[in-house]
């Protein structure tokens, strides 16, 4: 199986830890795009999604599924996304696609959080993917600095302007062995919006994808 059937084996397998009847919280990128599409047979099922991206919203409409504002939803039963990296401890690197802050809101909202991946993105230490930053515009070249003196190097991602209007510094070079201790530094930086790193708020199920099926990974 290659890394886009590993995808979407992991996407399908996450169809059997969905609520019978409660509204779920969608993700963004390629993995759920598959699961997008193998909700569509299931449609009459699910009262209703709320999603983290513009993208995935229109993907879902577009197979019938209702996309209610989260401030309208009281409760979240499972969220299912995926992660540009993810460790043992199922702490993931996620804003690939620039969807972060939805992603963290959203994660933080639901009581499960359901990670989809391929085998690739399992890795030992989280650092290699550059980390996605999340920055109001003006505070862009502050932040930068900053983020130059924790070790790293911000590349600032040209033509990119996230859902809510920010930009995003995607950090190179850091070696992130200690991930909860750098999410709050990151998050104390002034004109910081959400920086990517899901520590705090990590998956509670991985379902990933690899050349013998999908395995099911819990927290270690
Ligand atoms: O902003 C994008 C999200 O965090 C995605 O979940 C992440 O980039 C993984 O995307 P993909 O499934 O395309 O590898």
């Amino acid at each position: 199986m290659n890394a886009d059937a590993q995808k979407k084996a992991a996407a399908e397998a996450a169809i059997a830890h969905l609520p019978r009847n409660g509204v779920i919280g969608v993700g963004t990128g390629s993995t759920v795009n598959y699961f997008i599409d193998a909700l569509a047979p299931l449609r009459d099922q699910i009262p209703a999604a709320v999603s983290s991206s513009e993208a995935s919203t229109e993907r879902l409409k577009r197979i019938g599924i209702t996309v209610e504002d989260l401030n309208s939803v009281a409760e979240i039963k499972v969220y299912v996304d995926g992660a540009d990296e993810i460790n043992k401890y199922l702490q993931m690197i996620k804003g690939g696609g620039g969807a972060l802050t939805r992603e963290k809101i959203i994660a933080a909202v639901s009581k499960q959080f359901i990670c989809i991946a391929d085998q690739s993105k399992l890795v030992g230490t989280l650092g290699e993917f550059p980390l996605p930053v999340e920055v109001i515009p003006m505070a862009r070249s502050y932040v930068a600095r900053q983020l130059v003196k924790l070790g790293g190097r911000p590349v600032y991602r040209e033509g990119v302007v996230t859902d809510n209007g920010n930009v995003i510094l995607d950090v190179h070079g850091l070696r992130i062995d200690e991930p909860l201790t750098l999410e709050e530094k990151l998050n104390n930086i002034v004109g910081v919006v959400t920086n990517g790193l899901f520590a705090h708020r990590a998956a509670d199920l991985l379902l990933l994808g690899g050349p013998e099926g999908v395995q099911e990974m819990r927290r270690a």
